[in-house]
């Protein structure tokens, strides 16, 4: 059955993919394209609506990327954001220059609600500003439908062509009722239907990967995490036994983790291997202190196992992995900066021994991922596992890692996920784990001196991990938690809580 779809042609923005989530969200499908997609090609997809993404550069500025104005003219209800907005503008004979009254952030703005964007919505209400330029002149035939103190046109329209512009980023949490904004686009302007659901994508992603993978076969990395027990169960039900999992135990796992995973997934109907590698990762790991290069070791060995594992198993052509979007986009692709290299993206190296690298869920988020696992019918408690990186407690070892760093923290981070479980706090806070700093301090204990480390805990609420809050969990909890670790756990005489959120921090301290 084919589906509406809404095309997102991307200008470079912070928040394309964003954008396309949200219109999912909305239950209408979306994929974000590149700006210069021939207007034949677009015109061939039909799509019920295209969005203009935001984008880094001014509309006047030389080599501005643009788009064939005869976009208008096909009939297809079109919303620009942001860049997307002022290119419209500028397409269609207004013009855009720079803003004397620049505005980043949450901003007031006033809203006319005869707009179909804001129908049902309050007239006034904070949006998420974030540009230099601004829109001072209208095309003709277009009127301004919301205004904050410093821009005129928040967000612009013409009815009778069905061209809409907004200023703001609707797509982002900060803009309130931005969602609904862009569901009026959807349903009110393009005529969506609502008929793209977490099954159809499941669909969808079993069609695409069995026609890609023939009858060859697929190797994919299983972590027993909740991307990749997503992955392993889409390929599982596109190419069946084609499928073999490896899981990769490094000797970064958490305590008892890797017998779990074994336990949880060997001995089905999966092709399940588990690998001890873990000589060889804290070989190439031994005396390694900077963030990055551990990434990039992880990430290498990684990919020289699974290598390796394919050969063994003869004719492996694809390797398949469970990456995420937040993995990308913090890896650094296109225009968006390196924050840190995820082993499985930014951390792989040149040269990868398979034919294709599968990664069916590269472009949603977590909490997309979930639903998708719960469509799949994966039991709750996989589903609901907090995430655990790939390169494992190499990151939450600050510093060099030893065999005696990883003991101190499986310890001590296994009593902290103990209490979080026996307080009923661990659906409440979605990520928690213990990081052994490199740092020691003094204290009395038995009334002797110590001498020894800081063991720091983090806890953080979050729907996509891109971003995150620290968690409030009590003090009485925090209290039980010092107190076992202090005890049961040599060589850590302090601990620490910390309440940074992200930004500024990361979730992982490396
Ligand atoms: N120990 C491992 N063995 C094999 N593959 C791994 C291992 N750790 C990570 N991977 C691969 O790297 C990908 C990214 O890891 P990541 O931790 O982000 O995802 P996950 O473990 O599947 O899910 P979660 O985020 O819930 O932990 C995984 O989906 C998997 O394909
Ligand atoms: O598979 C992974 N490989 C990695 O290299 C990696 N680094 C961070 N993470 C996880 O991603 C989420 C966001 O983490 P940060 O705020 O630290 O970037 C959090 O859930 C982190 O645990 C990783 N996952
Ligand atoms: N976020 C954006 O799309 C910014 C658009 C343009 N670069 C400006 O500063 O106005
Ligand atoms: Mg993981």
């Amino acid at each position: 059955m084919e589906h509406q779809l809404v095309l997102v042609l991307d200008f470079g923005g912070q928040y394309n993919q964003l954008i396309a989530r949200r219109v999912r969200e909305c239950s209408v499908y979306c994929e974000v394209i590149p700006y210069h997609t021939p207007l034949h090609e677009i015109e061939r997809r039909a799509p019920i609506g295209i969005i203009f993404t935001g984008g880094p550069n001014s509309v006047f500025a030389g080599e501005a990327p643009s788009v064939d104005p005869k976009i208008f003219e096909l009939g297809i209800p079109v919303l620009g954001l942001c860049y997307g907005c002022q290119l419209m503008a500028q397409l269609l004979g207004g013009s855009v220059c720079s803003a004397e009254v620049k505005e980043f952030g949450k901003t007031e703005t006033q809203f006319d609600f005869q707009s179909p964007l804001f129908k049902g919505l309050p007239v006034s209400g904070i949006t998420w500003m974030s540009h230099n330029d601004y829109i001072d002149r209208l095309p003709a035939g277009f009127q301004s439908v919301a205004h904050t103190k410093g821009c005129p046109v928040a967000a612009m329209e013409c009815k009778e062509r069905r061209l809409y512009g907004m200023q703001y980023h609707p797509e982002v949490n900060h803009t309130e009722n931005g969602v609904a904004m862009l569901r009026n686009f959807l349903y009110e302007v393009c005529g969506a239907k609502g008929d793209w659901t977490m099954g159809d994508y499941a669909k969808r992603s079993i069609e695409t990967i069995r026609a890609q993978v023939g009858d060859g076969r697929v190797l994919l990395a299983l972590s027993g995490g909740v991307d990749s027990s997503v992955a392993a169960a889409l390929i599982s039900k596109a190419v069946g036994n084609q499928l073999t999992c490896i899981f990769v135990d490094h000797g970064l796992m958490r305590k008892n983790e890797g017998d779990e995973v074994e336990a949880a997934f060997g001995g089905g109907d999966l092709n399940f291997i588990r690998i001890n590698a873990r000589d060889r990762f804290l070989g190439k790991l031994a005396g390694v202190e900077e963030p990055e290069r551990k990434r990039k070791i992880i990430g290498e060995e990684f990919i020289r196992v699974f290598e390796e594992e394919a050969k063994k198993i003869g004719a492996v052509d694809f390797l398949a992995q469970g990456t995420i979007y937040p993995d990308v986009i913090e890896s650094g692709t296109g225009d968006a900066a390196v924050i840190k290299s995820h082993h499985n993206v930014g951390g792989l190296p040149d040269y990868v021994d398979f034919k294709e690298i599968i990664e069916p869920l590269r472009l949603l988020f977590k909490d997309e991922v979930r639903r998708l696992g719960l469509e799949l019918g994966l039991p709750d408690y996989l589903v609901w596992r907090q995430p655990f990186p790939g390169p494992g407690l190499a990151i939450r070892v600050i510093g060099e890692i030893t065999e005696e760093k990883l003991e101190i923290l499986r310890d001590a981070d296994f009593i902290f996920r103990e209490e979080i479980a026996k307080a009923g706090l661990d659906r409440d806070i979605h990520q928690y784990f213990a990081v052994i700093t490199n740092m020691r301090s003094v204290g009395v204990m038995g009334d002797g001196r110590t001498y020894d480390y800081t063991l720091a805990l983090r806890g953080v609420t979050t729907t996509d991990f891109m971003t995150a809050d620290w968690a409030r969990i009590p003090y009485e909890v925090l209290d039980r938690v010092s107190v076992r670790i202090i005890n049961e756990v040599r060589h850590i005489n302090r601990i620490v809580y910390d309440i940074t959120s992200k930004p500024p921090a990361t979730i992982e301290w490396e």
